[in-house]
């Protein structure tokens, strides 16, 4: 019996280590600059669970020494009191990072309310100027979890040059974004989604697995090739012994014992997503004052 463990990746260690490199380059900015890195972060609504989350964001923008700006607006709130608010923060100059706190009031219409966000502020990089700037090989925002993803495999693998990697989820904001990324390392890349007729032949060829399907346990760890890197993307809160539970889209104990490497949940993706965020708010202001941009922050 085989008794090797999978390599736990410690995202909150490397995100902690993220956002200890990005408060260095806001003091940089600071200090030859003059500014301060502003993130307006927009929530509608009083989700219990975003609301924890943005203050979250809120906690974290502070102690990298950034100025974090909240607005909160009613649930009732009208879409163009949204897009009002939007437009006021892309024509404010200390404002160099908008998030728009997703998923939005069913009578919003959030393609609409994203893509009228300045592009440039755009620190999620769900615009569709930044998805196509991705996928053309041109300098764009990234969204945050799958550039988290991207610098955890980096720091495991090195070059991704080759490897087969298997994305599963095609989500804009996760899935589609990560396949261009891993495409543009020069992986060979394949996206699964729920219409994929045999998902666990796809998951036994990836020597990379970034699993973004949002389906508790969705992949059995005997589905894993030996010694593959699994990045799970999944956070999904379930009931197991009548306790709750947050567990990812990958069976972990299973996974573990085949892996040769795995993200775990909590723990993993999630906080690099915030130290992404971070990362890219800092980003966008670097661009603003025509600063340099310090390379291993950016995809
Ligand atoms: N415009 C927008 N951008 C987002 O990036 C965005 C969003 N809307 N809406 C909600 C989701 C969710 N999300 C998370 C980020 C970090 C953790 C995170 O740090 N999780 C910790 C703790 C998990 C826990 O204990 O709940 C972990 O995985 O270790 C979780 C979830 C960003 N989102």
């Amino acid at each position: 019996m085989c008794s090797a463990r999978a390599d736990i990746i410690d995202g909150k260690a490397f995100a902690a280590t993220l956002r200890q490199k990005v408060a260095a380059q806001v003091a940089r900015l600071k200090a030859e600059y003059g500014i301060v890195p502003g993130l307006a972060v927009v929530l509608v609504g009083e989700d219990p669970a975003s609301t924890v989350y943005v203050r979250n964001k809120e906690r974290m923008t502070a102690e990298v020494g950034m100025n974090g700006h909240a607005f909160r607006l009613p649930a009732h709130a009208s879409e163009a009191e949204l897009l009002d608010l939007v437009r006021q923060l892309n024509a404010d100059s200390a404002i160099h990072g908008i998030l728009v706190q997703l998923p939005l009031p069913a009578h919003m219409d959030a393609r609409k309310v994203i893509n009228t966000i300045n592009p440039e502020k755009d620190v999620d990089g769900f615009h569709v100027v930044n998805a196509g700037l991705l996928a053309t090989g041109q300098e764009a925002m990234v969204p945050c979890t799958p550039l988290g993803c991207l610098m955890l495999l980096r720091d495991r693998l090195g070059s991704l040059a080759g490897y087969k990697a298997l994305v599963v989820g095609a989500s804009n904001i996760v899935g589609k974004p990560m396949a261009q990324l891993l495409l543009a390392e020069k992986c060979t890349v394949s996206i699964a989604h729920s219409r994929t007729r045999d998902l666990e032949a796809e998951v036994r060829q990836a020597e990379i697995l970034v699993v973004a399907a949002g389906r508790a346990e969705l992949i059995p760890g005997d589905w894993i090739k030996p010694g593959a890197v699994v990045i799970d993307v999944g956070i999904n809160r379930i009931e197991r012994d009548g306790k709750p539970v947050l567990v990812g889209d990958v069976a972990f104990e299973q996974a573990v014992r085949v892996a040769g490497a795995i993200t775990p949940v909590p723990g993993g993706v999630g906080p690099m997503t915030i130290a992404c965020l971070l990362a890219n708010a800092l980003t966008a202001c670097c661009r603003a004052v025509g600063a340099s941009e310090p390379a291993e922050l950016v995809a």
